[in-house]
């Protein structure tokens, strides 16, 4: 039986996640974490993973204090890009018996949204991501856009293809949206939303529009409990769901 602990257990993601671990025969919830509760309940209970959906603030100190009482993670959180990924390698040469998983989105069609950009990405003259959210999400972009635009980058970068054609020489409110490596970003908050992502690609004549929606916190929960299962058998550090879903 594997005994997790949820961070961040009373937000949205936490609440959904124990229900959903809860509802399963081989894992259980041993303690569940949220503002003003002790992380040492987490060596007292015993548990074997951390699954951490705590806000980005408090997130990166949390995982690299699971790390130095070897403990495995998921990482939920958004916001764990290339450097806070650097920083869990370095913690991990001191504790190597412990792995990390860090899952930017746990939605099957994210994932599939994500590797299909990827392999659009050098056969478009131009791409942009537009992210859409709830209003209540904190950070900007979205871990999941952070991602695509850097797979994407990467795509692109290795076929040594151009950067995105781009005329724009004024734009004092911004309106062009954030860059990531070259790929624009545009943040969409609106209530109705729970988690979209839009990538537009362009060559001359054509567009190709990849969209995925989850509507419900409920869809990602097939995700959460496979990266649970997986992380024992990770070594080190892995990103991204499609390691688990053999795609990539
Ligand atoms: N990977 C994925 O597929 C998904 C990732 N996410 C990401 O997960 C994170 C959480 O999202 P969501 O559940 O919507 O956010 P919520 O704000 O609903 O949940 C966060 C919870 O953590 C609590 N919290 C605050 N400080 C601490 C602390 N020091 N230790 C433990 N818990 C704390 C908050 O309490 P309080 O409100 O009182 O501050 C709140 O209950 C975000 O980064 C989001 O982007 C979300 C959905 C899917
Ligand atoms: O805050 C959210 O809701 C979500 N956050 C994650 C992100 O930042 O990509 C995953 C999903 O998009 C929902």
């Amino acid at each position: 039986m594997t005994q997790v602990a949820v961070l961040g257990a009373r937000g949205r993601m936490g609440e959904a996640s124990v229900r959903a671990i809860e509802a399963t025969s081989d894992m259980s919830v041993v303690a569940e974490i949220d503002v003003d509760d002790n992380l040492r309940e987490i060596v007292e209970k015993k548990a074997n993973v951390v699954l951490v959906f705590s806000p980005p603030g408090v997130a990166h100190e949390q995982v690299q204090w699971c790390i130095e009482q070897g403990i495995h993670v998921v990482v939920g959180t958004s916001g764990f890009d290339e450097d806070a990924v650097q920083q869990i390698r370095a913690a991990l040469i001191e504790r190597d018996e412990v792995n990390v998983f860090v899952v930017p989105n746990f939605s099957v069609g994210a994932v599939l949204l994500t590797q299909f950009a990827a392999k659009a990405a050098p056969l478009f003259e131009s791409v942009e991501i537009i992210e859409m959210h709830h209003p209540d999400k904190v950070d900007a972009p979205s871990g999941t856009a952070q991602h695509t635009a850097e797979l994407i980058a990467r795509a692109r970068a290795k076929a040594g293809s151009a950067p995105s054609p781009d005329a724009t020489s004024r734009d004092p409110h911004g309106t062009r949206g954030g860059r990531i490596e070259e790929v624009n970003v545009h943040a969409v908050r609106v209530r109705g939303f729970m988690s979209s992502q839009e990538v537009l690609f362009g060559s001359e004549g054509e567009i190709l529009r990849l969209r995925y929606d989850s509507v419900t916190r409920e869809s990602l929960m097939p995700g959460v409990l496979a990266a649970l299962r997986a992380v024992p058998g990770l070594p080190g550090v892995t990103i991204g769901l499609e390691t688990v879903l053999s795609l990539g």
